[in-house]
């Protein structure tokens, strides 16, 4: 092993993100995996639970209780929520960088999180020190941070596309709607009815309709880019496909605006900005599947007067694992693109 790369311990590593960070953090040139676990499946290598690492990574998965025992510079929690924050409270003071995955931090307050995820939140000091991991609009922050709070994936699509407009202050109060579409991956390894192949193939079905926990995440964050309160509505989707999120922003604009002055906006903003890629035309999830990229398509109607930007990730790495990967990155000091620069799967 060598001692200069950084350990990591993926905690959660049996579902889908945690598979994927393995997947990105196996080839990342500075990186050596410590440590992976899982509850359900102690002992078993990796490999057998997730066969596309069988004689790449085979080594046995352990009980979360193991990271307490071993020297680790970096842990990825990819846990649910409500899960992350016991164990956040248990390492807070090991010495290790945590990124959490879930949405156990991604809030301003116990309050907060306690009305829109509907539990009790154990840990509310974690608000104080944990830095929203979104590294186009936080970077420096991400730099600094302990504990980082890996953002939801919907609200990934969803900031991107409104956050230059945001930050200009332009955005008409109350004007803002996001109609978001995922596929499964989305909902975590665990079936369920809503995600059995009978339920999904074929169909197409929105839920969480006006009180989806990622409305207050959107709101929450495209309010600080803008420096008072907004409201959005936010309708996801379930897309019968494993990986992918459209999300689809209409907004209104306060004082005159065209296609001209909207894409410089838009390329004005992203410009330093290696992830996100400003199409000319509408993306497509095949677009970025397998990829760390986040493509946006700005336009403006002028018969309705509205903004419209199409936003594509893959929800399991933009999403997910790639932003977790790019977060540590930051805050190792590493050039951001380090192990990211994967190309798209396509067809
Ligand atoms: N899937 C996605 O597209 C995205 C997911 N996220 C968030 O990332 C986190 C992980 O998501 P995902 O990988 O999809 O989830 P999965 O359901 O696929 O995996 C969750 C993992 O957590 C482990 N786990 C569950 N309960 C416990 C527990 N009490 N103690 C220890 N480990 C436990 C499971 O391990 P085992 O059962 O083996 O013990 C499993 O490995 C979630 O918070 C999710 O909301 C964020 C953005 C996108
Ligand atoms: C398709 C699907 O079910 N998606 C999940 C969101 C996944 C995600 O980002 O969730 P967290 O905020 O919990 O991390 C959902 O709507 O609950």
């Amino acid at each position: 092993m060598n001692p200069e790369k950084l350990k990591v311990a993926i905690v959660g590593a049996s579902g889908f993100t945690g598979s994927e960070l393995a997947r990105l953090l196996i080839s990342h040139p500075e990186v050596t995996i410590s440590m992976i676990t899982s509850e359900s499946h102690v002992g078993k290598p990796f490999s057998d639970l997730h066969p596309q690492f069988y004689s790449r990574l085979d080594i046995p998965l352990e009980s979360a209780d193991q990271v307490e025992k071993v020297d680790v510079d970096v842990i990825f929690l990819a846990l649910p929520h409500g899960v992350s924050m016991d164990f956040v409270a248990r390492w807070k003071d090991k010495g290790a960088k945590i990124i959490d995955l879930s949405g156990d931090f991604r809030l301003s307050s116990k309050e907060v999180y306690e009305e829109w995820y509907g539990k009790k939140h154990t840990y509310p000091d974690g608000f104080k020190t944990s830095v929203y991991g979104l590294p186009e609009l936080f970077s420096k922050q991400i730099g600094d941070a302990d504990l980082v709070a890996n953002p939801g994936c919907y609200p990934t699509a969803s900031i991107l596309s409104l956050a230059p407009l945001y930050a200009l202050g332009i955005i008409e109060a109350d004007s803002v709607v996001i109609d978001a579409k995922s596929g499964l991956t989305g909902a975590g390894i665990k079936a369920n009815a809503t995600t059995h192949f009978s339920n999904v193939n074929e169909n197409f079905k929105a839920y969480g309709i006006a009180g989806h926990r990622h409305t207050i995440e959107i709101e929450e964050q495209l309010g600080g880019l803008a420096g008072s309160a907004t409201t959005v509505q936010f309708t996801p989707h379930l897309l019968p496909v494993d990986r992918g999120i459209l999300a689809t922003s209409y907004a209104k604009v306060k004082g005159e605006m065209n296609q001209e002055k909207l894409t410089k906006i838009y390329h004005e903003f992203y410009q330093d900005k290696p992830f996100v890629r400003l199409r000319n035309q509408a993306p497509g999830i095949k677009d970025v599947r397998g990829s760390h990229f986040c493509d946006v398509f700005p336009v403006w109607d002028t018969r309705t007067s509205r903004v419209i930007v199409l936003s594509a990730i893959d929800n399991l790495l933009k999403g997910a694992a790639s932003q977790a990967v790019h977060n540590m990155n930051l805050m190792f000091d590493l050039p951001e693109d380090t192990g990211l620069n994967q190309l798209p799967l396509k067809p």
